[in-house]
């Protein structure tokens, strides 16, 4: 179990570093030892599970060396109160119609990935892949086979209107030109799906004024000697970086596995399943939701598997397929004098580098959200085809 620390003494030490749609991240900035390098992640919202807890017992064990240490951290009123003045004027307005949840006395902190290699610099950059897999259910309607030729993240970019060419397909593909293609894509793209951090400071990439310092930092960080013309070449050199950490460790390619398996039927198989379990109380508790990991992995791990598979499993699995379809990977990478015997990588000028990945927000989402889920699918689908979308995404 994890310790439980009181730091009502370090109220004045955490920055405001990020944040999603559920949480705040502050970076810790004081003398305690105990919280050095490590960042504290409050909740905007209620959860019924002790997240840690969660992540620890049904997370990890699908997920083993990419998942982060969470340590439930006691907050008192006054601490949460000031870090809710830190985070005021920091906060991006499309945020700000949620506040940190003042009636929740704790949080959670992990390591700061960064901070990962301090006191040595570090460069890190957080990627939200989003879905690998294009699915191939028998329960997907057939007016709705534009499925299993278009993935999902392409379809709902065009609903979203979101200006961008990044399909995910591309980044889990595991050819290199692909994901250096898939990494650009991103780097592109406005919005938080790749966010980049020098030293527990984010890079602003598409702001005119801040953009400009963000290729001076890392021009400088590269070595190399920050002008327009440089800017392309070190996108060049993280998409790269990128790529060959994402060649070395496999974690994509066992984050697809697992939310293909764990959604094998499709928004429009499980939905069916949850209105005949509508009516019951579907909401599981920690030992409930280690049942569903050890069952998932029984599967995984008996390739000759022909049994059923109980349907309430099959619901609890969707739940954690869309857990995996949002996590985000944080690479942390520092250059080094030479290769190290693990976890390094160099660029095309030989210039070498320590590196860690580690997955993020990986919290268990609400069962009830299943209709939501279903809803949001058929208008993805609808507007797809009122649109005539007819590119082809290739897994
Ligand atoms: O449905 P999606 O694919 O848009 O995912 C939502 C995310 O949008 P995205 O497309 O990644 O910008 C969304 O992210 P943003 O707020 O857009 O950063 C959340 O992660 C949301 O999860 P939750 O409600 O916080 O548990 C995500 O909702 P869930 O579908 O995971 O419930
Ligand atoms: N261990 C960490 N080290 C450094 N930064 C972190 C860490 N954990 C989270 N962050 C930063 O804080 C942000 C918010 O965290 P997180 O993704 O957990 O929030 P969320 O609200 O659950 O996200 P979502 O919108 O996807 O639901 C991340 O996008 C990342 O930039």
């Amino acid at each position: 179990m994890s310790i439980v620390t009181n730091c009502s003494d370090s109220q004045e030490s955490w920055t405001y570093l990020s944040e999603g749609n559920a949480n705040i991240v502050l970076t810790y900035s004081g003398s305690n030892p105990l919280l050095r390098n490590t960042v504290l992640r409050l909740s905007k919202t209620t959860n019924t599970l002790d997240s840690h807890l969660f992540i620890k017992y049904a997370i990890e064990p699908l997920l083993t060396p990419w998942v982060l240490t969470y340590t439930k951290i006691n907050l008192s009123p006054l601490v949460l109160q000031t870090i809710g003045l830190e985070c005021f004027d920091k906060r991006p307005a499309h945020r700000l119609g949620s506040e940190i949840n003042q009636s929740i006395l704790w949080g959670y902190s992990s390591p700061d990935m960064t901070h990962y290699f301090a006191p040595a610099s570090t460069l890190t950059i957080e990627i939200k892949p989003k879905w690998g897999f294009k699915p191939n259910s028998s329960h997907i309607s057939e007016h709705h086979s534009i499925k299993q030729r278009m993935c999902r993240y392409c379809m709902h970019s065009n609903l979203k209107k979101l200006e961008t060419l990044y399909c995910p397909l591309d980044i889990y593909s595991k050819d290199p030109i692909r994901v250096r293609r898939a990494i650009e894509c991103l780097l592109n793209t406005k919005g938080d799906q790749l966010r980049l951090f020098l030293d527990g400071k984010r890079l602003e990439l598409h702001q005119s004024t801040q953009a400009s310092i963000t290729s001076q930092l890392l021009g400088n960080w590269f070595g190399a000697k920050a002008s327009d013309e440089k800017e392309s070449s070190v996108m060049t050199i993280i998409s790269e970086l990128v790529q060959k950490v994402l060649d070395e460790e496999v974690v994509l390619n066992r984050l697809k596995l697992l939310q293909k398996h764990c959604d094998e039927l499709d928004v429009e198989g499980i939905i069916k399943i949850y209105e005949k379990y509508s009516q019951m109380d579907l909401e599981l508790d920690l030992e409930g939701w280690i049942g569903v990991t050890s069952n998932l992995l029984k599967r995984l791990g008996d390739k000759d598997y022909t049994g059923v598979v109980d349907e309430r499993q099959r619901l609890y699995e969707y739940v954690l397929s869309m857990t995996l379809k949002d996590c985000s990977l944080m690479i942390s990478i520092s250059e080094q004098d030479e290769p190290s015997p693990v976890y390094w990588c160099r660029d095309n000028r030989y210039v070498y580098y320590q590196y860690a990945v580690k997955l993020i927000d990986l919290d268990l989402k609400d069962i009830k959200k299943i209709p939501k889920w279903f809803d949001l699918d058929q208008r993805i689908v609808k507007n797809a085809i009122q649109h005539g979308l007819d590119s082809i995404c290739n897994e």
